[in-house]
């Protein structure tokens, strides 16, 4: 039997007085994955993990949590690092997150064993007798996603993570995250860096004005929106005529993109360029970056 979503939203609905802030979205992410929730600001993003997380109710709609619709013990099942971080400056490293922990459901003996152990991790072991508002703000950031992720959670919300850490850092950070999923934690990854979503992410969904416009897989998606473009790289000279035959455009010391027109294919560009014997060291269809995706289709959304 397949195992239910992690997270399934069913016509979710959140308004603030008159502004819909989250508008019937509805999507299921599969167990152990990476989504990345994507979209421009005040898409409803936040709103609409502020619900998962169950810190506010949806208006309308139901969302469900491993197959369950969310109630109240669910979050202890949840880490969430929201973009405000939220730690009380005076108190002392190893306290907060021993406290952190507790609220979480851990032991005692077990919140203060998993408190070193992360710490050890992220080399802040001498920080345990540290006032948290003597740290510096990077180390702040990873003492903040060691509370959420103490208590071993099954989903992980992450809003922004790697912003302000150096990238050391941010690398040790995104090797604990990716630890973390290859032993089983789903991860909900909000960010408006789209080269942290494709280096992270297999799933997104892309929220824009309070709707889902757009999910699925990362490569599917810029497959979807591939519009017919060709990278050629080659030795020697390109045929004199080739610009009466197809549209050369971004040449690079290495080569030259061709964006072909309606009725053309890769391979009438292909066979064109045998004819003409021109020595081809590589030829491959350029597909879309996840930034120009988001930017098509957030602005044909507004345009609309
Ligand atoms: N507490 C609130 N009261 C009134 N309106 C709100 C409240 N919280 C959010 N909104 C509005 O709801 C919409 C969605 O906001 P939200 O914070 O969910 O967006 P977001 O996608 O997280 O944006 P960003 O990327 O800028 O963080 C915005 O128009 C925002 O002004």
């Amino acid at each position: 039997m397949t195992p239910p979503p992690i997270i399934r939203v069913d016509k979710a609905r959140k308004t603030y007085g008159e502004k819909v802030a989250v508008d019937d979205v509805s999507f299921s992410m599969p167990p152990d994955a990476i989504l990345g929730l994507l979209g421009p600001n005040g898409a409803g993003k936040t709103s609409l993990i502020r619900m998962i997380t169950t810190i506010t109710a949806p208006d309308s709609g139901t969302i469900y949590f491993n197959g369950e619709p969310l109630s109240g013990y669910h979050p202890t099942q949840i880490g969430y690092l929201p973009e405000e971080r939220g730690l009380y400056k005076q108190m002392y490293v190893g306290e907060h997150l021993v406290y952190l922990a507790r609220l979480k459901g851990l032991s005692k003996a077990d919140a203060t064993a998993q408190a070193h152990e992360w710490l050890a991790k992220f080399d802040l072991d001498g920080q345990w007798t540290k006032p948290v508002e003597e740290l510096s703000k990077g180390m702040q950031q990873q003492v903040q996603f060691i509370a959420t992720v103490i208590h071993n959670p099954k989903l992980l919300i992450l809003d922004e993570p790697f912003s302000g850490l150096d990238p050391v850092n941010a690398t040790r950070m995104r090797q604990e995250i990716l630890r973390l999923h290859a032993n089983g934690t789903g991860v909900i990854f909000s960010t408006h860096r789209m080269e942290q979503v494709e280096e992270l992410c297999e799933f997104i969904v892309l929220i824009n004005q309070g709707k889902n416009i757009l999910e699925g897989k990362v490569a599917e998606i810029r497959r979807r929106f591939q519009d017919n473009k060709f990278h050629l790289e080659f030795g020697g000279d390109l045929p004199p005529g080739i610009n009466e035959r197809f549209r050369l455009i971004n040449h690079t010391p290495s080569g030259v993109d061709i964006q072909l027109v309606a009725g053309q294919t890769g391979n009438d560009l292909l066979r064109y360029l045998l004819d003409q014997h021109v020595h081809i060291v590589t030829f491959r269809e350029l597909l879309p970056s996840l930034n120009e995706v988001f930017i098509k289709q957030v602005s044909t959304k507004v345009e609309a």
